[in-house]
């Protein structure tokens, strides 16, 4: 292990400035296993500066116009950019992803989600309606809330954090961030290009620590009227709580349990390589990655051989290695957590064909106390086994099989969360039909993970309550007033 003297240690950004802390948690390299890097372990104290510096910036920003506030966004997310590489070497440090996706899509999205709120705090309009017969013109205005509580967590930590401050600060509010304290490295990182920027003093504020320390201290504050969470469904419900008193918005995005659906006419050569990266990509820990995979009976024998050969060819490497596509999971506790599902399947009788204590995983003497595992694909297991229904958030996927349409979507919404699914298949009328059908807030077909960031992202059911996109979250970081004018 490292001596404290090499370490990283990061500050917290209130009021425009790095602000050090007077206690510290240990963060890990996730490939290594070792400490690397000293995050604040901020609390309630913290949490009072940032507010009163947000609370003092409030005026002034919210005073601009949206051309002014575009600007600035536009300004960041070139700087951001001019820094890709360098981002995306700490980002993969920090959170054990590829270096080639953290290069291809954490930072790039993260630069995409302030040019995209640069361009569409420009574009909206309210409404007006006319009563003649009683002489009334009745119109709507919006004016940010306030100060924004955002909390985000460690899977991909600069791409969620800046799609909640980048909408928040276009639509005129301060924002008092908290990132997930296993992932803090980029956040603090992108502090120090906010003045360049011309981002003002207290328009952003980064908190850094834990969430029942710093992230509950945000939550209960009074001045802080809205909270937009990322997280687990577990989280959500403590913050629901501690914000009800105060009637906080919310806006809480969350697990899934996500089905990829499998009909007999699908184009396999698409969907094999697909329906591997939905399940594995970033080491399964996406909200949106494929757990249950459902196949129509008359193509599961050859749809398993195939989608096992493709699985192990799914490299398993170190995250720096530009050929891996996979790298490690982001903690000891979480590498435990996943491989105990497959101990629970394999004492359930299903069978594990491939990865977790079926293949060999061979590392760098390095790497040996890394949090890595092989990417696992687990079948012959029952609807209700937890793992069917829970969500592992690893590189742990399950294929069963179908046989007709109605049966498959009721077992695809079988489940609590309601996040995402795919549907494959060739035949239009199915895919509208049953993609209608599934309760799940997002729902691709032949394909996975093409987003479009003006529409609405979001689950139902335990996956989430709102949204969030061009408009939503407009809507979501403004509040709306209707103004009626007698002539
Ligand atoms: N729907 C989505 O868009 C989406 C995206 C990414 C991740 N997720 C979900 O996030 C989960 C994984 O992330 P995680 O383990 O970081 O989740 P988590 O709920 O443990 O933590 C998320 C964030 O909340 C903070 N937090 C924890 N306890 C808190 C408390 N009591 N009060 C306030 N803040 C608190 C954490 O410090 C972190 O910053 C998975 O369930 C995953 O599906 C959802
Ligand atoms: N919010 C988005 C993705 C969430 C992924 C979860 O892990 C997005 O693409 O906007």
């Amino acid at each position: 292990m490292a001596g404290t003297k090499a370490l990283l240690t990061l500050e917290n950004f209130i009021n425009g400035e790095f602000v050090p802390c007077n206690s510290y948690l240990d963060s890990y390299d996730p490939s290594t296993g070792d400490v690397y890097c000293r995050v604040p372990n901020s609390g309630k104290e913290e949490i009072e500066a940032a507010v009163e510096a947000a609370r003092a910036a409030f005026p002034g920003w919210s005073a601009r116009s949206p051309q002014e506030r575009s600007q600035v966004l536009h300004r960041l997310a070139d700087l951001l950019e001019q820094s890709l590489e360098e981002l995306a070497q700490a980002e993969s440090r920090d959170q054990g992803k590829t270096i080639t996706l953290a290069r291809t899509m954490d930072i790039p999205r993260s630069v995409q989600n302030f040019r995209f709120f640069a361009s569409s705090i420009l574009h909206h309009t309210s409404e007006c309606t006319q009563m003649d017969h009683v002489g009334c013109l009745h119109y709507t205005v919006r004016a940010p809330v306030g100060i924004a509580g955002l909390i985000s967590p460690w899977n991909l930590p600069l791409y969620l954090l800046t799609w909640k401050v980048a909408p928040a600060i276009a639509a005129g509010n301060t924002v008092i961030a908290k990132p997930s304290e296993l992932t803090s490295v980029t956040a603090w990182m992108m502090c120090k290009l906010l003045e360049r920027a011309g981002v003002p003093p207290g328009v952003v504020n980064i908190v850094f620590g834990t969430g029942p320390r710093v992230g509950e201290a945000l939550v209960s504050h009074p001045e802080v009227p809205l909270i937009s969470f990322t997280g687990s469904q577990p989280t959500a419900e403590r913050i629901t709580q501690l914000s009800a008193p105060h009637c906080k918005k919310l806006s809480l995005e969350l697990g899934g349990k996500n089905p990829a659906i499998i009909f007999e006419d699908a184009n396999l050569e698409e969907c094999i390589p697909t329906t591997v990266k939905s399940s594995f990509a970033n080491q399964g820990e996406i909200c949106l990655c494929t757990s249950r995979i459902f196949v129509q009976k008359s193509i599961y024998s050859e749809f398993l051989e195939k989608f096992v050969e493709a699985t192990r060819m799914w490299k398993v490497g170190i995250p720096s290695d530009p050929s891996a596509s996979m790298g490690a999971l982001i903690s000891k506790a979480h590498l435990e957590k996943v491989r105990s599902y497959i101990t629970k399947a394999r004492t359930e009788g299903a069978r594990i064909l491939c990865g977790e204590g079926v293949d060999t995983l061979s590392l760098p003497p390095r790497n040996q106390a890394g949090y890595f595992m092989l990417p696992t694909v687990i079948t012959d297991i029952k609807d209700d086994s937890c793992c069917m229904k829970e969500e592992i958030f690893g590189p742990v996927t399950c294929v069963v099989p179908f046989d007709s349409e109605e049966e498959v979507i009721q077992r695809a919404n079988s489940v609590k969360y309601g996040l995402a699914a795919t549907v494959w298949s060739s035949n239009v009328g199915r895919i509208h039909r049953v993609a209608k059908k599934l309760q799940s807030g997002l729902v691709w077909t032949n394909c996975w993970l093409i987003r479009e960031l003006n529409l609405p992202f979001g689950g139902m059911k335990s996956s989430g309550v709102g949204r969030e996109g061009a408009k939503d979250s407009y809507e979501f970081f403004t509040e709306i007033k209707t103004i009626t004018i007698k002539h």
